[in-house]
């Protein structure tokens, strides 16, 4: 099988201010793969994935150079192209969050809210879209007799698997997550890291992890954040002991 190249990231470096967090980073991540990208506390994972899908323009003081590269439609785009829509980028490219952040709404409104923005107003098409992607993030099954509740009434882990069909609603390319289960128990975080191995065929994976053993099972490629910048683990068996993350410096 012949993998490309999905994202492919030259000479980027991240700045809050006058404090660099990232310098020169270059880094490669496969179509229909999990990628994980580990480090210390503090040195630049959750930035690294705002500059992949230009979230670090919300923040004011925050600056970007460099370049990062997608594959869309058989072609690959530059992300900070002017005449590359934001909205669509962020609509190829979505991002979940460490913690669950439902929307104050219903769930069916929490999975559709993508369509919404999208101008998706069919309504059959709506809610087949929202089945799907409930079903996709293991959710349906949980939830197909409630979509009407208020999404905030889920558990912990439910509410991230719901935040994960939100994303998968506007069937991205590319799925980024920010430290998906640090705040779920072991069983629903073993959810979801089935869940994240079972999407790879629909989308490529890059997930910000603390968790080592996490890795090792859910993980194709890992980078690590050194000294500012990623640097490749191969393979993922030479991963630093968990007696580090133990420690603290994880
Ligand atoms: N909005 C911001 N303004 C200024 N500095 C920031 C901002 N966000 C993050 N930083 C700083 O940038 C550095 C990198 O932060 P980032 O959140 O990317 O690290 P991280 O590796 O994801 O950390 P963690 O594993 O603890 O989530 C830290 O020193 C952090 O304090």
């Amino acid at each position: 099988m012949n993998v490309l190249a999905k994202i492919r990231v030259e000479h980027l470096s991240f700045s809050y201010g006058s404090r660099r967090v990232l310098h020169d980073v270059n880094a490669v991540f496969m179509e229909g793969t999990v990628t994980a990208v580990i480090g210390p506390s503090g040195r630049g994972k959750s930035s690294f994935l705002l500059a992949i899908n230009r979230l670090w323009e919300e923040i004011p003081e925050a600056r970007v150079q460099g370049h990062v590269w997608i594959r869309l439609d058989d072609r690959e785009q530059l992300v900070s192209d002017p005449s590359f829509p934001v909205t669509e980028l962020r609509r190829r490219v979505a991002l979940v969050f460490q913690t669950p952040n439902p929307l104050p709404m219903s769930i069916y409104k929490n999975v559709a809210f993508p369509l919404n923005v999208m101008g998706i107003q069919n309504r059959d098409v709506v809610s087949e879209a929202v089945q799907k992607a409930l079903c996709r993030a293991y959710l349906w099954n949980e939830v197909k007799h409630r979509l009407h509740e208020d999404a905030r009434c889920l558990s912990g882990g439910q509410q991230q698997r719901l935040c994960i069909a939100r994303a998968l609603a506007a069937e991205p390319d590319v799925l980024l997550l920010d430290e998906p289960t640090s705040s779920l128990d072991v069983r629903a975080a073993r959810v979801i890291e089935e869940l994240l191995t079972s999407l790879k065929d629909q989308c490529t994976l890059v997930v910000v992890s603390h968790e080592l053993d996490q890795v090792r099972r859910v993980a194709d490629q890992v980078y690590e954040v050194v000294d500012g910048t990623l640097q490749q683990i191969v393979p993922s068996s030479a991963l630093p002991g968990d007696d580090q993350r133990l420690s603290g410096s994880f």
